[in-house]
């Protein structure tokens, strides 16, 4: 109680009320918990706090809020909270930079990134993304129904050459993520969801055992792959890549022990790994439901690149790409609820009183939702970014829209720092699948002459592990009447061109049932971890036109006779190291 006293003069946050010891817990969904606390937002205001089992969780809905506190008091608003599903602590462990308190790792760790960013973009990203691009659009031509994976492989490729030179390992640092994930999200691991269980004995806890292994995997394969780079580099045949950034030069970036290199390059990694796979497939899901853009942005391509795929030096070129890019972040953040930061000291905001200790979201969800700086916000619209007189809107459109610095990766001190590397896997990921492919919601037998897969037939082929295993049951799958004639209830999330009678329906408002994965939006159905990707759902990828395919095919070909496409190892053995005290976790 002493913690909780209010100083004279100010008050105390708005809030739900909750109940005794835990808290607010109950009346927060798994499935979709920001757009909960984005309800509370419209409910409280633009900042409140929840008691979540005893911890005062302050959320902010509002841009200029969260610049007000995060940037501008960044000094005492750039800590982390503790994270109990790990067995190392994650404030102070020099692994997991996102993760470290505001403390000397990360300050010589966030010196060590910036390098890395900044030589890796003077190079163009060595080229990474081009490469692996036609590698990517190959995967989706012979099996569309496996588009995860293809789309998961392209980034985790890139991200695995630009860390270590190589792409060998993409499979693996796959699942490195996944179960990082899974360890440091609140719904993910068990240690998050009821802490004590990692102060029991390993052999009293499953989930201490999971995590344990999971970090010894960790661990050694960041080792692995820093040997090899050495062994390389001393055979005087090394890539470019962080790794190497850093052995070039280790006694420079002042680390702890060779160690700390190994995971300042593997987090990045990791990092790349981990996010930048949900906007694409978002990408997806959009032009299934918005289909009127797609037309849009393949005039643009074709008319910039011509029968190429889109390279680099197209940026300034392709608005309309940016656009794309932009809205799928904003419509669907692929962070929704932000990474929390923590206050290191009482504080007060417009007569508010803010305890020390808090731990403060960023509530991307709602800040990409205020209607007077997008208005319709549940409406994906791209073209609010290059159309005058949209609030969104800015010139010049050679360098606008961009999504560098925009609010969906975060705040002040703890501003991402791998944006230049997602702008760029975005640019030419989407932009390769959009200049080959067709995407469409209904399959046409009619349409085409080339032949059409449509997607999803088989769920499990199309998802990756983590994805049937976040804990979700497999979903319904409504269809649009089902939503349109009674399911769905969150106001918005149709496509502008449905007309009022079927608006009216949906915006019936029917309390809870919008939780419901049975009821949920099918543009709504993301997995539930702290990085919300769309589950695996059905759409048709149609190749444009025979020529180009063809064309990539032997560009593809070319690339792996040359030895640019090496197929992915495995570092466990054949089972994934089951039984043995090294390998992938369930997930
Ligand atoms: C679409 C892709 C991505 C999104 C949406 C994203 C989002 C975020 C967000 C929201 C934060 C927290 C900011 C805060 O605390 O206020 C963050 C931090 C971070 N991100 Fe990203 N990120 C993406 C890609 C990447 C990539 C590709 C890398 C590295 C290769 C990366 C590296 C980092 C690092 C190192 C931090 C921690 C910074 C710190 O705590 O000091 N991110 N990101």
């Amino acid at each position: 109680s002493r913690r909780n006293r209010v100083p004279s003069g100010l008050k105390k946050l708005p809030g739900p009320k909750g109940y005794p010891i835990i808290g607010s817990i109950p009346d927060v969904p798994e499935k979709n918990g920001f757009i909960k606390f984005a309800d509370w937002g419209k409910e409280f205001g633009p900042i409140y706090q929840v008691n979540l089992a005893g911890t005062n969780h302050v959320w902010i809905s509002s841009d200029q809020t969260a610049k007000d506190l995060l940037s501008k008091k960044g000094s005492i608003y750039s800590d982390r909270p503790h994270i109990p599903g790990l067995i190392d602590d994650n404030r102070t462990s020099a692994q997991y930079l996102p993760l470290l308190s505001k403390n000397d790792g990360w300050m010589r760790q966030r010196k060590f990134a910036n390098v890395i960013m900044r030589e890796s973009e003077k190079a163009l990203f060595h080229r990474y993304p081009e490469i692996e691009a036609k590698r990517m659009l190959v995967e989706l031509l012979d099996e569309p129904y496996r588009y995860n994976h293809a789309l998961e492989s392209f980034v985790a490729r890139v991200t695995c050459r630009l860390a270590w030179g190589r792409s060998e390992a993409s499979d693996e640092l796959k699942q490195r993520a996944r179960e990082l994930l899974i360890g440091v999200s609140p719904t993910g691991a068990f240690g998050n969801k009821l802490p004590f269980l990692m102060a029991l004995p390993d052999w009293l806890s499953p989930p201490k055992t999971w995590e344990r292994r999971r970090a010894r995997t960790e661990r050694s394969f960041f080792e692995i792959m820093q040997r090899e780079v050495e062994k390389d580099a001393r055979e005087k045949k090394a890539p470019q890549s962080w790794m190497k950034i850093f052995l070039d030069n280790r006694s420079k970036w002042g680390f702890r022990h060779g160690l700390e290199g190994a995971y300042a390059v593997g987090m990045h990694g990791i990092a790349g790994a981990l996010t930048i796979a949900a906007p694409m497939q978002t990408f997806c899901l959009a032009m299934c439901f918005y289909p009127q853009y797609l037309p849009m942005l393949q005039e643009e391509l074709d008319r910039v690149c011509g029968d190429r795929l889109p390279i680099a030096e197209d940026r300034p070129n392709l608005p309309f790409l940016r656009a794309v890019i932009r809205e799928c972040l904003r419509w669907r953040p692929p962070v929704p609820t932000g990474i929390p930061h923590e206050l290191t000291q009482d504080d007060e905001y417009n007569g508010y009183h803010i305890p020390k200790g808090s731990v403060v979201h960023p509530l991307e969800w709602a800040v990409a939702r205020d209607p007077s700086m997008f208005p319709d916000p549940e409406t994906f619209n791209p073209l609010r970014w290059v159309e005058p007189g949209w609030p969104t809107y800015q010139e010049p459109l050679t360098q606008f829209p961009t999504i560098i610095n925009c609010s969906q990766f975060g705040y002040g001190r703890r501003l991402c720092q791998g944006q230049t590397v997602a702008d760029e896997d975005l640019l030419i990921g989407i932009g390769s699948i959009a200049w080959m492919f067709n995407i469409s919601r209904e399959h046409d037998s009619a349409v085409s002459s080339i032949s059409s897969h449509p997607i999803g037939m088989d769920a499990k082929a199309s998802s990756s592990q983590e994805e049937l295993n976040t804990g979700v049951e497999e979903p319904k799958s409504p269809t649009m009447e089902d939503v349109l004639l009674s399911k769905y209830t969150y106001p918005g999330a149709f496509p502008s061109s449905r007309d009022e009678e079927e608006r009216k329906v949906t915006e019936q408002p029917k309390e809870l049932s919008k939780f419901d994965p049975a009821n949920i939006d099918p543009t709504l159905d993301f997995s539930t971890l702290l990085i919300a990707k769309p589950l695996p759902f059905k759409f048709e990828l149609q190749p444009r036109d025979s020529k180009r395919a063809e064309g990539i095919r032997s560009l593809f070909e070319e690339g792996r006779g040359k030895g640019h496409y090496k197929e992915s190892r495995e570092f466990w053995g054949k089972d994934q190291g089951k039984g043995k005290p090294c390998g992938w976790g369930e997930v």
